[in-house]
């Protein structure tokens, strides 16, 4: 098979498909690699490193998109390169389509397979590519709130372990998944005082083993929720119901009634975001303030961190890119009901029940779509 790798063109997306370690493993299997000139430059690979590994550069996207088999990139396709996918081309990437009508409408009239990164599940539960750049948000929003918080951004001015003698600041964390308990742990670090809050009582059972005392742990109810986000002085978002829009928890009127200097910041803001005041913005133009609260709703922020983000993504998705390469895409999915979860799109079809739910359209099941 033909794999392209082209260049990320989302603001300030450094990361990088494929690394030329995983560029080596595809072309030991028999396949071609074509990267697109400078595609791994923002993370120190050059295209002459892919070349030692045995890959062909371009120096376009379009020729990228107009010769591969299969697209292998990071982020979703944004407009211009959807222009360039092809009807029975394999799009293997993040997606995010539940909130993303443009782009679902695309993808459905460009007759491609395009197999969506975070909704790829695990043999023992969980969503493993989506899994370590939500460990990377997770960590780093706890940074970034730190940011918010401090009085050239418009916050609180508060510390967050504070001093001894002053006390530290209150992060509420909604959802304990990947993003919640990998927020809590830099948090918990930093001397936080760290509350999280769940509708899965297992979630909170495992935090509960994973913290011990230095973590509150909160069943998600409404009453809950509102009491913990009107004292806080952060609150991270880490819902997710996998494949669908993200639930608005926490409302405009909670927002207007939150600490003059709060701040919040949106992992979920992908999957279009759990506060009813969110937007997403990008690493220039980060934050925006309403009624007084610091917004954070960075939709790719693994990105400031491409270095460490594309290697973990790499060795979580080069096995699912490898069984592609190798056995096509027809038998890669009809053997693996958990990479068939991942199929959001099939040629002009909707394959992902969340998703077409989200977006009101025709849900195809995807082994009908696929004919087998
Ligand atoms: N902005 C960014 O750059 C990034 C965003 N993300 C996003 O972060 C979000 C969270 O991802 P993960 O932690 O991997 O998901 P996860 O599935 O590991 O955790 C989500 C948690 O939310 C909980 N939850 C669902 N509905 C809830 C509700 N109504 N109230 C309270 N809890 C609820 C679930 O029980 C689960 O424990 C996703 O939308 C993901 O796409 C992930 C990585 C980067
Ligand atoms: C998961 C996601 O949205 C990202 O890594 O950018
Ligand atoms: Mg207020």
């Amino acid at each position: 098979m033909l794999i392209g790798v082209p260049k990320e063109i989302k603001n300030h997306e450094y990361r990088v498909g494929m690394v030329p370690a995983s560029v080596r493993e595809l072309i030991a299997h028999g396949h071609e690699v074509i990267v697109e000139h400078n595609a791994g430059i923002g993370i120190g690979f050059t295209d002459s490193d892919y070349e030692a590994v045995g890959a062909k550069i371009r120096q376009k996207a379009t020729e990228v998109f107009a010769e591969a088999d299969m697209i292998v990139k990071v982020k979703e396709p944004l407009a211009e390169e959807r222009k360039h996918i092809r009807d029975g081309q394999i799009l293997f990437t993040y997606l995010h389509l539940a909130p993303d009508v443009p782009q679902t409408e695309d993808l459905i009239k460009s007759g491609a397979v395009c197999i969506a990164y975070e909704t790829v599940t695990g043999p023992s539960g969980g969503l493993p590519l989506l899994a370590p750049m939500s460990e990377v948000a997770g960590r780093m929003s706890i940074q970034a709130g730190a940011q918010c918080l401090e009085k050239s951004r418009q916050g609180r001015g508060m510390l967050l372990g504070g001093v001894p003698g002053v006390s530290p600041a209150k992060v509420v964390i909604i959802g304990g998944g990947v993003v919640g308990s990998n927020a809590a742990q830099i948090a918990v670090g930093m001397g936080a005082q760290v509350v999280i809050l769940d509708r899965n009582i297992d979630v909170l059972r495992r935090i509960n083993v994973q913290f011990g005392s230095s973590v509150e742990t909160v069943f998600s109810s409404k009453d809950a929720l509102e009491q913990h986000v009107l004292e806080a002085d952060l609150v991270i978002g880490g819902v997710l119901i996998p494949g669908a829009s993200a639930p608005k928890l926490v409302t405009k009127e909670m927002v207007h009634q939150m600490k003059p200097g709060a701040a919040v910041v949106d992992v979920a803001i992908d999957q279009g975001g759990c506060f009813a005041t969110s937007k997403a913005t990008t690493h220039d133009d980060p934050i925006y303030i309403v009624d007084d609260v610091v917004h954070y709703c960075v939709a790719n922020m693994p990105g400031a961190v491409p270095y460490t983000s594309t290697f973990a993504l790499n060795n979580a998705t080069l096995p699912y890119i490898i069984a592609l390469a190798n056995k096509g895409y027809k038998a890669a999915l009809a053997d693996d009901v958990h990479l068939r979860n991942g199929l959001n799109v099939y040629r002009g079809k909707v394959t992902h029940k969340s998703v077409a739910e989200s977006q009101d359209l025709t849900f195809v099941d995807p082994m009908e779509a696929l004919g087998i």
